[in-house]
């Protein structure tokens, strides 16, 4: 069985239901087995800055799927919630991108794994920590703890947890 972390995104409302729904569609995938799931941390808008904060979260999955039929599910998850792709960075329902598929690199465009910018993306790093603290990200073979110390103390105080009741 093939292992893989897959990150979660979303800065419209109502962005805790679109976090949900994104989970039940990967739940209800017979070949998808959802095994560790972050805590939900509110995150200020990185890349394109004038956006609402988002909700990210990290799970761990299990899954016979490829890397490209694994792809092609986690697109027609955002399509079901209504992405929209318009500005690059963007506000959007939500987004699902692979962050790594067991230890392998790819270098194809369409499928760029580990994911190119994890590495400076406190939100990413931060909820992955929590559930993988030893998993050593291929590409930097560094754990995320480690490649959240090359980041800026602005950067991680950008990042904290969400809970319902604010
Ligand atoms: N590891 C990956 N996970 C998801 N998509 C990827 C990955 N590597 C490359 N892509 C490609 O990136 C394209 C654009 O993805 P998307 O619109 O989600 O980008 P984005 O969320 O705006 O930016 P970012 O990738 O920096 O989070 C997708 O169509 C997909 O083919
Ligand atoms: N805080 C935060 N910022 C972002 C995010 C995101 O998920 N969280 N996704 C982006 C495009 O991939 C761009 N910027």
């Amino acid at each position: 069985m093939n292992q893989a972390f897959l990150s979660l995104g979303t800065n419209i409302e109502p962005r805790l239901d679109y976090l949900d729904e994104a989970i039940e569609l990967l739940e209800d995938h017979r070949d998808i087995t959802v095994n560790r799931k972050s805590s939900i941390y509110e995150t200020v808008p990185v890349g394109y800055a004038n956006q609402a904060d988002f909700l990210n979260m990290v799970v761990g999955i299990e899954t016979s799927l490829q890397p490209f039929a694994l792809l092609d599910y986690c697109q027609q998850i955002e399509n079901r919630l209504g992405r929209k792709r318009n500005i690059r960075f963007g506000p959007r329902t939500i987004d699902l991108d692979i962050l790594t598929y067991n230890l392998e690199n790819s270098t194809v465009e369409k499928l760029l794994i580990p994911h190119p910018r994890m590495n400076e993306r406190a939100f990413v790093l931060i909820p992955l920590h929590e559930i993988a603290p030893d998993f050593k990200i291929p590409l930097w073979n560094k754990r995320a703890r480690e490649l959240l110390q090359l980041l800026q103390e602005s950067d991680i105080k950008g990042v904290r947890k969400w809970t319902q009741n604010g």
